[in-house]
């Protein structure tokens, strides 16, 4: 039998006198591939979630076919549960090789079937099945009632495959290349539902025309056995792009650290500003710009008017209900607060768990935070819906600046898959915009940070409290210009983000939450980083 422990033996584990087409219909495989093979296999997999809980077995919940004359491939949709009692589901489609050159990498069983010697490997690494997938999405009819759903926009006709490669990305879910010119994404974790990402993409590209987001092509949605519209794929067109807008955020940034020494700097003296007092450039004083450069001022601009624009977009919908902006009332404000506290109590414990793995600077500031447990709480309970008189609306939902490609000097958003720990239910609940921003200037205050903490003693000479010092007066002019722009463009469009104090309010609130969101991220995911969002909290409860 296989042993977990070792590689994968060379000799096959399964003999299979079954064709493949028919594996999956035999049980004794599907006990042994699952219980004895993906587990193991799945925990090492980058777009696994389940790394910081235990796993106690999988389950194969549905299986499809996707096939053309001979070649038959498997959609495996497995169901992980865990020791702490919950569930996710994953998307594996498989595939079955006898010529190992053929995927060189990511073979997950060797086995024969009928005295065929090969190994199942994970199928988006076979260039054929790229293909078959590519040319049944280029030749979806408008109503195909089938049971893996394949769907285009009828404004891509005649696309015919050339080529195909993996986007080789550090990356949740694992995309694709095709023709040098369409990403299809395909989903890993998936849920009961449409995912949001591909609800968006169609609402935000095909239907409003917003020019800032990757134009939808296609989509491959499952129906399941209890007729639930499940999304395994999206297909955009790719955006060739000069890099993300964190990648660019921390390159200027690092200049404008340099240029504190570089151009004698004086922290102590440098101009300051009220937090998020809305700002245009005349407002800012000569000696911020000659530090920073008005370039990325300009930057900050531009980045502010496609979020408007984007939001101003999805406050536009006035029939299609899942789109239509809402008001600020007694559920929601239930919701709210029931999330807040669920995801503060579950902070608050994983700090307790890994404050071990936290020294210096961090450790100082995890302690802070336990001790101002209940001064947090109050805050988030703190939502008065009965003051607020700006509008929710469908938001990105997990905005930074990761999720921001640069071209021409122009910011291409992507990604609306929503916040990776919420439920999908969760993901599709009308938000105030202004949540978004407050993820990007999370984004913001990271990448300052991130950038001292980096880079630190050895290229700036300034004391590290004088870098923060610095830091908190650019985190200042930066996020108040981006303000100054951002409410000026949804004004005029009408969506309403409520008065400025409710905006404050709002802002202030949002910035809490994903400070802390990110607490739990960075703990579980990387605890060196974990002193950013801890000194971000420190920052927001002391001001
Ligand atoms: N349409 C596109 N054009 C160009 N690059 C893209 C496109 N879609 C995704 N990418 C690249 O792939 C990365 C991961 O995409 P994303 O949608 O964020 O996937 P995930 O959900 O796996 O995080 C992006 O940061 C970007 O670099
Ligand atoms: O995987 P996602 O992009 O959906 O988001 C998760 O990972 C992000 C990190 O890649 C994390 O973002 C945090 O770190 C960023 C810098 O790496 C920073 O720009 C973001 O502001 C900060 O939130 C995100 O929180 C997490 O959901």
């Amino acid at each position: 039998m296989y042993n977990q422990a070792s590689a994968y033996p060379i000799k096959p584990v399964f003999k299979s006198n079954d064709p493949w087409k028919n594996l999956l219909d035999n049980t004794d495989f599907v006990k042994t591939f699952l219980l004895e093979v993906l587990e193991a296999y799945i925990v090492k997999q980058r777009w696994y979630a389940g790394k910081a809980s235990k796993l106690k077995y999988i389950e194969l919940a549905e299986y499809f076919r996707i096939q053309h004359h001979g070649e038959v491939y498997f959609g495996l949709i497995l169901e992980v549960n865990f020791e702490e009692a919950f569930f996710q589901h994953y998307f594996l489609p498989i595939a079955f090789i006898t010529d190992k050159k053929e995927a060189p990498q990511d073979k997950i069983l060797p086995i024969s079937i009928e005295n065929k010697e090969g190994y199942i490997i994970d199928a988006i690494h076979l260039e054929s099945f790229r293909k078959l997938v590519f040319e049944r999405i280029a030749t979806a009819t408008p109503k195909d009632t089938t049971k893996v759903q394949y769907h285009k926009n009828p404004v891509f006709k005649n696309i015919v495959y050339e080529s195909s490669r993996c986007m080789a990305l550090e990356q949740s879910n694992t995309s694709l290349i095709y023709n040098e010119k369409y990403v299809l994404k395909f989903f890993r974790r998936i849920y009961g539902d449409k995912n949001p990402d591909y609800e968006m993409s169609r609402f935000l590209s095909e239907k409003k025309e917003f020019k800032n987001t990757p134009s939808y092509v296609g989509s491959i949605n499952l129906v399941d056995s209890d007729a639930i519209n499940i999304t395994i794929g999206l297909m955009q067109l790719m955006i060739e792009n000069e890099g993300d807008a964190w990648e660019y955020m921390l390159k200027e940034l690092h200049k404008v650290f340099s240029n504190l020494e570089y151009k004698k700097i004086n922290i102590e003296t440098l101009p300051n500003t009220d937090l998020y007092q809305r700002l245009t450039i005349p407002d800012i004083p000569a000696q911020i710009i000659d530090w920073v450069g008005l370039n990325l001022f300009l930057k900050i601009q531009t980045l502010a008017k496609r979020t408007a624009e984007m939001h101003i977009v999805l406050g536009s919908e006035f029939e299609e209900t899942a789109f239509t902006p809402a008001h600020y009332n007694g559920d929601y404000t239930v919701w709210l607060k029931n999330k807040m506290l669920h995801q503060f109590q579950n902070r608050l414990n994983i700090v307790e768990n890994n404050i071990h793995k936290l020294d210096g600077l961090a450790l100082q500031l995890a302690h802070e935070f336990l001790d101002n447990k209940n001064t947090i709480r109050k805050h988030f309970i703190a939502f008065d819906w009965t003051k607020l008189k700006g509008e929710r609306i469908r938001i990105h939902g997990d905005y930074h600046l990761g999720q921001i490609l640069i071209k021409n000097n122009d910011f291409f958003i992507l990604d609306f898959e929503g916040e990776p720990e919420s439920t999908i239910r969760d993901r599709k609940v009308k938000q105030p915009p202004l949540k978004d921003v407050a993820g990007l200037f999370r984004s913001f205050h990271y990448a300052i940070y991130a950038t001292i903490f980096n880079n630190g003693e050895p290229h700036y000479k300034a004391s590290q409290e004088a870098l923060f010092q610095a830091g908190e007066v650019l985190y200042r002019y930066i996020t108040g210009l981006f303000l100054g722009h951002y409410v000026t463009e949804t004004q005029n469009a009408n969506l309403n983000l409520g008065y400025n104090q409710e905006r404050v309010f709002i802002l202030k609130y949002c910035l809490l939450e994903k400070a802390v969101y990110e607490l739990g991220y960075e703990l579980n995911s990387r605890p060196q980083w974990a002193v950013i969002p801890l000194k971000g909290i420190s920052n927001i409860i002391n001001h």
